[in-house]
């Protein structure tokens, strides 16, 4: 029997995630608040404000109904921003049955209690099953993504049963889906490049080169990691698609919101100026002040965290926050070798 799948919201993303879907022959219900933007989907095939000259497969059905939306289905996919993720999932519990595999590809935390968003849909979800929470992470720009250009994800969730469950939906020709036990890795890692993507266009603005970006893709995976790694990661899931994979996409892709937004930030312009040319969400931005406040509670040192949070809030000068960084204290590059003593040549 075909699977019946669901994906909540009609953003960027969740756009893309659907059209793979309905690239290997699902059904897909399609969930916005938006009445106008529905009947766009389902009379047009378009969803013009998120994917320009894009047509959608028939097989995507648009619905403002959020019990449309969840009930009998297989799996329900979240690509809400994280502010709104709490909300979304309230408002899907009374009619989500409690073995749906549920998914999300949302990369960011809850600003006011810092949680993961697997641990937010776990709290608003209570009557679902635990093992069958997934996240899907890694390199994959939506714009890229519903052209069919060739991408590799990864799903986690604490059972290889529901991860290869998410695989089997969304793996094909061009979108090939890989699995990881590591839930807090994978998410952790999600939501941190957004920092660092916002550092790397910031950089580009001020066109500080290609030795100042591979720096801040280099020293931003190594406090991602140290961060991570204090929340329980395991710390390989970093050299993965979740970890240096998106670091690399998210910091070089003109596709990227993130970087964009920090391009304009070092080009001179405000940031509440900045979020509102975007009209789309730029994670980083909110993930700058959890991962600050994140980095205190764990007591670990994230200083290029804790300058684009001055940058952000503070109202600290770009240029300023570059030379705080280039003239910290001296350090060892890597903690973990340079504490091995004998390694040492004597
Ligand atoms: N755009 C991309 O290529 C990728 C985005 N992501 C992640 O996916 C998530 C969603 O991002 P995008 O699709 O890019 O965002 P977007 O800005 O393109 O779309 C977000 C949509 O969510 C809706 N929304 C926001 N709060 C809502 C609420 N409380 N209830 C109902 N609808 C709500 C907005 O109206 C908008 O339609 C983010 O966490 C992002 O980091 C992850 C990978 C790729
Ligand atoms: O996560 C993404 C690509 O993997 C999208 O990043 P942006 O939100 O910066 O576009």
């Amino acid at each position: 029997m075909t699977k019946q799948v669901s994906v909540l919201v009609a953003g960027s993303w969740g756009t893309a995630i659907a059209s793979v879907l309905a690239d290997n022959e699902l059904d897909v219900t399609l969930w916005t608040r938006n009445l106008q933007q529905a009947e766009e989907i389902n009379e047009l095939h378009t969803n013009s404000r998120y994917l320009k000259d894009i047509r959608l497969s028939p097989r995507i059905r648009a619905t403002t109904s959020i019990r449309e939306a969840v009930e009998n289905k297989d799996a329900v996919i979240f690509v809400v921003p994280s502010a709104g993720m709490r909300e979304v999932a309230a408002q899907a519990r009374p009619f989500i049955s409690p073995d749906t595999l549920i998914i999300h590809a949302t990369k960011g935390f809850e600003a006011l209690t810092l949680k993961r968003m697997t641990t937010v849909l776990a709290e608003e979800l209570p009557h679902c099953d635990p093992g069958r929470f997934v996240v899907l992470s890694g390199p994959s720009h939506a714009e890229e993504v519903i052209r069919e250009c060739p991408t590799t994800i990864v799903v986690a969730s604490p059972t290889a049963e529901a991860a290869e469950q998410a695989q089997d939906l969304l793996i094909s020709n061009y979108f090939r889906v890989y699995t990881n036990p590591d839930v807090t890795g994978v998410e952790v890692g999600g939501a941190l490049k957004n920092i660092i993507a916002l550092g790397a266009g910031l950089s580009d603005g001020l066109k500080f080169g290609d030795n100042a970006k591979a720096a801040l893709l280099t020293r931003g995976l190594a406090e991602i990691a140290r961060l991570g790694v204090e929340m329980g990661a395991n710390p390989m899931t970093f050299a993965g698609l979740a970890g240096i994979g998106d670091l690399v996409v998210t910091c070089t892709s003109t596709h990227s919101r993130n970087w964009k937004a920090g391009y304009m930030l070092g080009q001179g312009e405000p940031l509440d100026s900045v979020l509102e040319k975007m009209g789309m969400v730029v994670e980083g931005v909110k993930t700058t002040k959890s991962a600050f406040t994140l980095a205190q509670e764990y007591g670990v040192t994230m200083p290029i965290t804790s300058e684009l949070h001055q940058v952000l809030f503070e109202g600290k000068e770009p240029r300023a926050a570059v030379e705080d960084l280039m003239g910290r204290g001296r350090t060892h590059e890597i903690e973990e070798i340079a504490n091995q003593n004998n390694k040492w040549i004597l």
